[in-house]
């Protein structure tokens, strides 16, 4: 069933379990973590960047928000990463339940005063508001304080900012980062930065970046064709150990996007006669929904529906 991400993410968070917000870009991305949901038992969130939205248009809106009121499972349409006013209100006239704004590159008072001005629209129509502090940066543990304070999410200041903005949930910065190059070997994850927010700030808590690039995925696309560098995730216990802090949605597109490109290189490379879509999108739909079937178990969110 369509609901919002509050309603799913606070029982995440009172409950100690994360749910996964999974990037959809297409029809397979959108099958395969579906199924996945209703397999596990597990809620989930389906997030469209702006990206996905303009790549998709209404085929995948439509889909997604139609999918999801049919779903056996809770479902939460999520806008990710959305970068103005505007762009939410699409997101909210498509039917969406949940939308970020993202002005966490902006000073202080424009990031209050903007996504302020989002909640009020979102809540007008029940819709719930995820917003950022902080700027997602990987960064080396000897890192000095107020280097790091100035990047990541200053635990005060995110008290303030979610009393002043009304927002229903927080993504913070606390060493994750976009992409497959997380840092060198293992990410510094500031736990002890987490739960000083958690304890100010009582809203479910986002975790962007979260992507593992396990190295056996990483190898995988190499083996089928594909070049990437020396690649680095978040590791699975900094992933529990979140969560037992106080994280309850926790971001994952690069895991995904590695999974569907290896098993389509893998597919085209094994058979180079073969030109009927099907017989490589589909193996690639099948291996996007492991990854999200396993990342479930890891976020504990399976049973939980
Ligand atoms: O934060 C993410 C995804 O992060 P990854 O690149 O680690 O999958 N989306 O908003
Ligand atoms: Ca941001
Ligand atoms: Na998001
Ligand atoms: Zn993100």
């Amino acid at each position: 069933m369509l609901v919002t991400g509050l309603e799913i993410l606070k029982k995440a968070r009172e409950e100690g379990y994360g749910v996964g917000a999974f990037n959809v870009n297409n029809m397979e991305f959108l099958q395969a973590v579906l199924e996945a949901a209703e397999e596990q038992r597990s809620p989930v969130i389906l997030a469209l960047s702006e990206g996905a939205m303009k790549y998709g248009g209404r085929a995948l809106t439509l889909m997604a928000v139609e999918l999801a009121k049919e779903a056996r499972v809770p479902v939460a349409v999520h806008l990710d990463h959305g970068s103005s006013y505007e762009s939410v209100l699409r997101a909210l006239r498509a039917g969406f339940t949940s939308v970020m704004i993202d002005k966490s590159h902006e000073d202080f008072e424009t990031n209050v005063r903007e996504t302020r001005r989002v909640v009020e629209a979102a809540h007008a129509v029940g819709v719930t508001v995820e917003a950022e502090l902080g700027r997602l940066a990987g960064i080396e543990e000897h890192v000095a304080v107020d280097e790091k304070d100035a990047l990541l999410t200053n635990p005060e200041e995110a008290r303030i900012f979610m009393e002043r903005t009304g927002a229903d949930y927080l993504a913070v910065a606390i060493g994750t980062s976009h992409g497959a190059y997380k840092g060198k070997g293992r990410p510094f994850i500031d736990h002890a930065r987490l739960e000083r927010i958690a304890r100010l700030v009582p809203a479910p808590l986002v975790l962007h970046g979260a992507s593992a690039v396990p190295p056996e995925l990483v190898e995988r696309f190499r083996a089928s064709g594909g070049e990437i560098g020396e690649a680095a995730g978040i590791h699975p216990e900094d992933i529990r150990k979140a969560i037992s802090l106080g994280i309850a949605k926790i971001n994952t597109d690069t895991d995904l996007r590695l999974a569907f490109t290896a098993l389509i290189r893998e597919a085209l490379n094994k058979n180079p006669k073969e030109f009927d879509p099907r017989k490589y999108l589909g193996p690639a739909r099948e291996a996007v929904k492991e990854v999200v079937k396993s990342r479930m178990e890891l976020f504990g969110s399976v049973g939980r529906a």
